[in-house]
């Protein structure tokens, strides 16, 4: 696909509004519309780096291993805050691929090997600056590094989850499975990894 219009920005002023654990800026710029017309508008955008998240998955036991934990933003938006999700965390400057295994490891006990990386996304582009690169990885049931559950120092107390694979599925279609980057990776894994017994 080609496409022949592409944005022309220019920044005009920035503020910080909040500069705490991340940082949000509210931006005044403007934008050559497709038309040629430069428009005026202003935006925050909140930035908090980029992240990574990867699914592990196990062919042979047709599972997989998703963490449960408390999520304040849920929590005030109406969720009890406990999410299902695939294991994550911010990059802090590492590679995807460098930060990813050790995440991994350290939420859910798993040493992983070998991780590939399947696609990368914006999961809310028009307030949230992070990109988010996906992963799966095959995971063995042998001997655990640990028990998982996070960084107590941070607050995390995260319960780990194996889950039969088509029970992950149903999850979503209950509503129980409620975050993007867990949905995508299961649909994914629907496709490419655990493709052969499905309809
Ligand atoms: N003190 C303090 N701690 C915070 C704050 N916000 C987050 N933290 C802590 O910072 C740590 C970040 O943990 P990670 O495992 O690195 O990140 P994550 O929160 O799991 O993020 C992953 O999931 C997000 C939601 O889907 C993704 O947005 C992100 O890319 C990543 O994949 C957690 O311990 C969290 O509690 C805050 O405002 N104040
Ligand atoms: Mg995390």
């Amino acid at each position: 696909m080609s496409f022949p219009y592409q944005p022309e920005v220019r920044v005009l002023d920035v503020r910080t509004l909040s500069d705490d654990w991340y940082l949000l800026k509210k931006t005044r710029f403007a934008l050559r519309r497709r038309n040629g017309v430069w428009q005026e508008m202003t935006r925050e955008t909140y930035d908090r780096g980029d992240g990574a998240t990867v699914l592990l998955y196990n062919r042979e036991r047709r599972s997989v291993v998703l963490t449960r934990q408390f999520r304040y933003p849920a929590y005030v938006n109406g969720h009890s805050g406990m999410l299902i999700e695939a294991a994550a965390g911010l990059l802090d400057q590492a590679s995807p691929e460098e930060r990813i295994r050790a995440e991994a490891e350290e939420e859910t006990g798993f040493r992983i090997g070998e991780v590939t990386r399947v696609f990368e996304a914006f999961m809310s582009p028009g307030s949230v600056t992070e990109r988010l690169y996906f992963f799966v990885a095959p995971y063995e049931l042998g001997p655990r590094a640990h028990q998982g559950g996070g960084n107590i120092d941070e607050g995390e107390d995260i319960e780990v989850l194996e889950l039969p694979f088509e029970e992950a599925c149903k999850a979503i279609e209950n509503g129980l499975i409620q975050d993007g980057k867990t949905i995508m990776l299961l649909q994914y894994a629907a496709l490419h990894l655990f493709a052969e017994r499905q309809a």
